[in-house]
């Protein structure tokens, strides 16, 4: 567990994330969630839920901040960089923080209260730690001998720039 104290300026910088959730949503852009990325106090880029204005499932608030934060920073890697989320991230955004290295998640509301209001959140939280067949979506594997030969070849890769 993190035994951290909260300073004022985190308490601002997720007023914002907050605040964009809400104009967003009533404005019309999809899911009420806003996120911002900070680098040492300084808003890099923020981020909202466009899922259903762009017909784009994978458009979540933190999704859009961190596209958002590195186009700004010209990096695949925001270490360094928080994010500021007004609710705990899903698998998806979740496995993107992780992706994209960074370093400090702080978030308002919870998976359960995302699922109070009708959202999948924790239900996806469930849903990977199942084993595959006992998941809801059926999942076939298939052509692993043909599959891994990229795979050998990128290990083997001596300029790749690895990630
Ligand atoms: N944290 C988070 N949960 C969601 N659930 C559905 N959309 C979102 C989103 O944009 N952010």
């Amino acid at each position: 567990m993190c035994d951290h104290v909260v300073h004022e300026q985190e308490k601002q910088i997720m007023r914002q994330a907050i605040e964009f959730s809400r104009e967003k949503m009533i404005a019309g852009f999809g899911g009420p969630f806003g996120a911002v990325i900070s680098r040492n106090g300084e808003v890099i880029a923020t981020g909202f839920n466009q899922v259903t204005s762009a017909n784009d499932p994978t458009a979540h608030a933190e999704v859009s901040a961190i596209r958002a934060a590195c186009q700004v920073l010209n990096t695949f890697d925001l270490s360094g960089c928080e994010i500021y989320t007004s609710c705990e991230p899903c698998p998806m955004c979740l496995s993107a923080i992780y992706w994209a290295r960074l370093d400090r998640i702080y978030y308002a509301n919870s998976r359960q209260d995302a699922a109070d209001i009708g959202f999948d959140d924790a239900f996806l939280y469930e849903e990977i730690a199942k084993d595959i067949p006992d998941r809801q979506i059926p999942t076939i594997r298939l052509l692993e001998k043909e599959a891994i030969l990229p795979f050998n070849e990128w290990r083997a890769k001596p300029d790749k720039i690895a990630y």
